[in-house]
């Protein structure tokens, strides 16, 4: 029986079954829609006492109608969706929250770490980025792990490489064994960046899933957030202060490790390994009520069909079978795009933009980017809200447009104040200058772009005065290495050193433009790209292709982030800000071209969406303007269907 058949016979299957749940009889004696059918298409009024006097029934009044269908439809949810799927989404997001906390937590860590440990640029460099390659290389393998063993298991074994990193990481005498901890947590970073999102849609009834598959992204910003608050605070304890700050992501760890000792195994997987009892008693327990055969069946039937599917690697499969090979390049692009609209460029230097618009204290400018972390944090949990209103595909779209406006406008922000850069009026005489490129520079912009180098000035009212480019110190980047600049104590009488920015009267724009930012990129480029992966894949493929995809996200983190400094510098900040924003919009039509709509369709069905010739999804899946028409099924009553009123058997 071919895969479309499947569909079809299913779907007039389930419409008989969910008739009897979804249609209640009223008052007068006749029938009328009181649920909206989990069809993307909506019934409105007019279709509603449409499909009633096709039944032969008065319509209600329209009033009445709609307050019928609020509560029934409340009912029906409340029917559908137990705490319990709230509860095990909650636990797995958890691994979201370290994501964001472990990756976050380092920025104000090594401030710390590198006075301390007297670490080197490039050591400082590697205990960044560790975890992250490690994380990119771990997320590979978890495709692998994640078949073999299950998403729980693999969530269990994130949470404990957390607990033994967290712990290593606050005890460590010195930087290798710091090194080795960072390792240590990259593995789970990995693990649970590819798990986690797979594990609760694989829970979540298609109703809710694509917003609690977005908690956990909002987990993650959440993370980062608190990463941000330890930080602020942390950051006055100036002796072992980051044993703090990286020590305790062990409490969330260690608490969502004992939480999954009691969660169960995903429905799926079971089924996939022929655990079939036992993933029947999970459904029953994730869905509470509601009658799980169904569902059962549907999982049953689309991996009976996979297994017939063919020979060799999951990965060889993937990509000689076209609608996974779409479903593959769709979700590490989206991963590709979310990192090249570089958010995490835009996060990290945060504290540059607000000091650049002038915010000259060092401390308050950490508060101040915990702000930002804040702003990403509050517009994701919008995403939660819009996910499954307006449907992923509408909300990456509308994300992308805004992120990328936003991209151009930080990017003119930084052009004005290049184009307006203070001179340099005043050459110090210091014999240790002529070793310096320092000296040769006449405008602020260049000084602030060699990372040698800063802006010492004075300023009166708005107007600067005696500005040197001087060289930085080389042990902290808060003072120059000699002059007016060195100390804070010869810094008084409006005397103010700035490293890595000029100060400028454009600044507002840059800053109105890291809010837009936030504001476009966090709802939408921010959740999307992980909810979407966690949807696309059919089951046999939906490990490997989530590993894929959360190795591209690591691999393109890791190398913005790293790149960023040489393109500012080669570039200009400008540079780099046009940049990605050019990448933002290569993104919008490469998802304006190829990116289906997922939304409220069964896991089992999503498979067909990537039928299509890639590239043409744009045309194909919108529901708009689709006609929402009654079949009657023999039997039974009304459903939805894109046929016109006719019997069907
Ligand atoms: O979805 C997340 C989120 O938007 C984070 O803020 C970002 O730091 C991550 O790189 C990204 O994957």
């Amino acid at each position: 029986m071919s895969r479309k058949q499947v569909d079809h016979d299913y779907n007039l299957r389930s419409m008989s079954n969910l008739m009897g749940e979804r249609w209640k009889k009223v008052n007068d004696g006749g029938e009328r829609s009181l649920i909206k059918a989990p069809s993307n298409a909506s019934i409105s009024s007019q279709g509603a006492s449409a499909a009633a006097s096709t039944a032969g029934a008065p319509a209600a009044p329209s009033s009445n109608t709609g307050d019928l269908e609020r509560a029934a439809r409340k009912q029906f949810q409340q029917d559908v969706t137990p705490g319990f799927v709230y509860v095990l989404a909650a636990f797995s997001a958890l691994g979201g929250f370290l994501f964001g906390y472990d990756t976050g937590v380092i920025s104000g860590a090594i401030l710390l770490l590198k006075r301390e440990l007297d670490l080197s640029a490039l050591w400082q460099e590697v205990l960044i980025s560790s975890s992250v390659a490690a994380a990119a290389l771990s997320a590979l393998l978890g495709g692998f792990l994640n078949g073999l063993f299950g998403r729980r298991v693999c969530i269990l074994l994130a949470s404990f490489f957390f607990t033994v990193g967290g712990v290593v990481l606050s005890t460590a005498p010195g930087k290798k064994v710091l090194l080795a901890g960072r390792v240590v947590v990259g593995v789970g970073l990995g693990i649970a960046s590819m798990t986690v999102p797979v594990y609760i849609a694989e829970a979540s009834p298609p109703h809710l899933r694509g917003r609690l598959v977005t908690v956990n992204t909002l987990f993650i910003t959440g993370g980062q957030f608190t990463a941000s608050l330890i930080d602020g605070a942390f950051s006055y304890m100036q002796r072992d202060g980051w044993r703090y700050m990286l020590g305790l992501s062990v409490f969330p760890a260690v608490l969502q490790f004992i939480g999954f000792l009691f969660l169960p195994e995903s429905p799926r997987w079971l089924i996939q390994c022929g655990l079939t009892q036992k993933a029947r008693r999970v459904l029953s327990q994730i869905r509470g009520n509601q009658n799980i055969d169904e569902e059962y069946d549907s999982i049953k039937n689309s991996i009976d069909e996979e297994e017939s599917g063919g020979e060799g690697p999951v990965i060889w499969r993937m990509l000689t079978y076209p609608p996974t090979r779409r479903a593959l390049v769709v979700g590490c692009g989206l991963q590709m795009f979310q990192q090249l609209s570089g958010i995490n460029t835009v996060m990290y230097y945060s504290a540059t933009i607000l000091q650049m618009s002038g915010v000259r204290d060092d401390r308050l400018a950490i508060w101040l980017a915990g702000l930002t972390t804040l702003t990403n944090f509050l517009f994701t949990l919008l995403g939660v809200w819009l996910v499954d209103r307006v449907g992923r595909r509408k909300l990456t779209l509308g994300s992308l447009i805004g992120t990328c406006l936003s991209l151009s406008l930080l990017a003119i922000g930084f052009l004005m104040s290049a184009q307006y850069s203070p001179p340099v009026t005043f050459h110090p005489s210091d014999p240790s200058l002529a070793n310096t490129t320092c000296s040769k520079y006449q405008l602020c912009e260049p000084c602030m772009l060699d990372p040698r180098c800063g802006f010492c000035y004075r300023e009166n009212g708005s107007a600067l005065f005696t500005s040197s480019c001087v060289p930085v110190n080389k042990a902290t980047t808060e003072h120059s290495a000699w002059g007016r600049c060195s100390n804070s104590s010869l810094m008084k009488d409006q005397t103010y050193w700035a490293y890595n920015y000029c100060p400028t009267s454009f600044s507002w724009m840059v800053l109105l433009g890291l809010v837009l930012y936030l504001a476009a990129f966090a709802p939408g480029m921010g959740p999307m790209p992980w909810t979407i992966n966690s949807e696309i894949y059919p089951l046999w493929a939906r490990s490997t292709g989530n590993a894929c995809a959360a190795g591209v996200t690591w691999t393109f983190n890791i190398l913005v982030s790293v790149t960023f400094l040489h393109l500012a510098q080669y570039f200009t900040y400008y540079g780099a800000f046009f940049l990605y924003s050019s990448l933002a919009l290569l993104g919008f039509f490469f998802i304006f071209g190829c990116l289906p709509e997922t939304k409220g369709r069964r896991l089992e069905e999503i498979e067909a969406l990537f039928e299509n010739q890639l590239c043409s999804c744009g045309a194909s899946d919108s529901d708009e303007g689709r006609q929402v028409e009654y079949i009657r099924v023999k039997g039974s009553n009304y459903h939805l269907s894109d046929n016109d009123a006719s019997d069907v058997d």
